[in-house]
């Protein structure tokens, strides 16, 4: 069988600045479909990494593949297949949301009669039909951040790169920002950055954590909540014995006696939870995942000092 190769492919690639290693040995890949979240501390190499994936700093060492045609040797690629959003999108102030997507359109190489129809593509899946005449120095923050998606997705990359999209946005716009983005895999492969984990729970697939520079775990995201604990809140006071009594519990913490952490045994589904706190009426009133598998592993890695990293 003839597979084609993935939209995106890193292989041992480093940055090493002035002699320090920025970015060490970054394997990763990525296909159509996927959101992969490159999640770290501050310094941690993320921005970097994104720099060198969409082909605006070469590696010092390494590779860089867009389906398997190598980004150095083919830097012609970048425009075509590459849509970036840096961390503070530089949007030309003096420009209308729709004259500066028609300015994008024409960098990447679109064609003439290509540009309209692309640009009204961006306009409405970022959703910014009411700002169109808009001067993007009159923006709001939430809006410049669209403006800029709607830049990285105009000429239909295979791959999008964004920074820490969501950044500075408030609740609200960040929410919507996750949204959008997690439209975006339906066509496209998507790489973000970012410090927040809720970002990542949000809206990713996969994460990988990179941590001084070198990438120390990647998860798919569903596999992690498989094993994950759950937050359950029950009407009646319930002991660790009425949990016990229960086949499916690997594990009971009380945080209060109407509310508990449970680890369910490996492949069983949290509905099984559901049905068996029903049958022994102890009323439920809440059902969700606890989210601490992720955030366990990231405070761990972003605990290590350096000599533990480099271990
Ligand atoms: N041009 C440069 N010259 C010197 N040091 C640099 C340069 N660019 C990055 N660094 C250093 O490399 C490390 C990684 O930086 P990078 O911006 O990639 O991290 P990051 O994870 O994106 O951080 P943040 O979340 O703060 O943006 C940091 O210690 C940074 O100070």
């Amino acid at each position: 069988m003839n597979e084609s190769p993935p939209v995106l492919s890193l292989d041992r690639v480093s940055r090493r600045l002035s002699g320090r290693a920025i970015v060490e040995e970054i394997d990763l890949s990525l296909d159509r479909g996927e959101v992969l979240g490159l999640l770290g501390v501050n310094g941690a190499g993320k921005s970097t990494t994104l720099r060198m994936v969409s082909g605006l700093l070469a590696p010092t060492s390494g590779s860089v593949r867009l389906g398997g045609r190598d980004l150095y040797g083919h830097p012609e690629i970048a425009q075509t297949e590459i849509g970036y959003l840096a961390e503070d999108p530089p949007l030309y102030g003096e420009l209308s949301v729709e004259e500066y997507l028609r300015f994008c359109a024409r960098l990447h190489g679109l064609s003439r009669t290509a540009i309209g129809p692309a640009v009204e593509r961006a306009i409405e899946r970022c959703e910014l039909g009411e700002m169109r005449r808009r001067l993007t120095s009159l923006l709001s923050k939430g809006f410049r951040q669209r403006v800029g998606l709607a830049q990285a997705i105009i000429h239909e990359p295979a791959l999008i790169v964004l920074d820490e999209p969501a950044s500075g946005l408030d609740p609200i716009q960040a929410l919507r920002l996750r949204e959008l983005i997690r439209t975006l895999a339906d066509a496209h492969a998507v790489i973000l950055s970012t410090h927040v984990l809720s970002d990542v729970l949000a809206c990713c697939d996969r994460v990988a954590i990179l941590h001084r520079g070198r990438l120390r775990h990647t998860a798919i995201l569903s596999e992690l909540d498989a094993g994950a604990a759950l937050r359950v809140r029950v009407e009646r006071p319930v002991g660790s014995q009425d949990w016990t009594a229960i086949a499916a519990i690997a594990e009971a913490r009380a945080l209060d006696a109407q509310h508990w952490r449970i680890v369910l045994k490996e492949g069983v589904p949290a509905g099984e939870l559901a049905r068996a706190i029903n049958e022994r009426g102890f009323g439920l009133l809440e059902l969700r995942t606890d989210g601490n598998a992720l955030e366990d592993i990231f405070v761990r890695i972003a605990g290590e000092t350096g000599a533990e990293a480099a271990a």
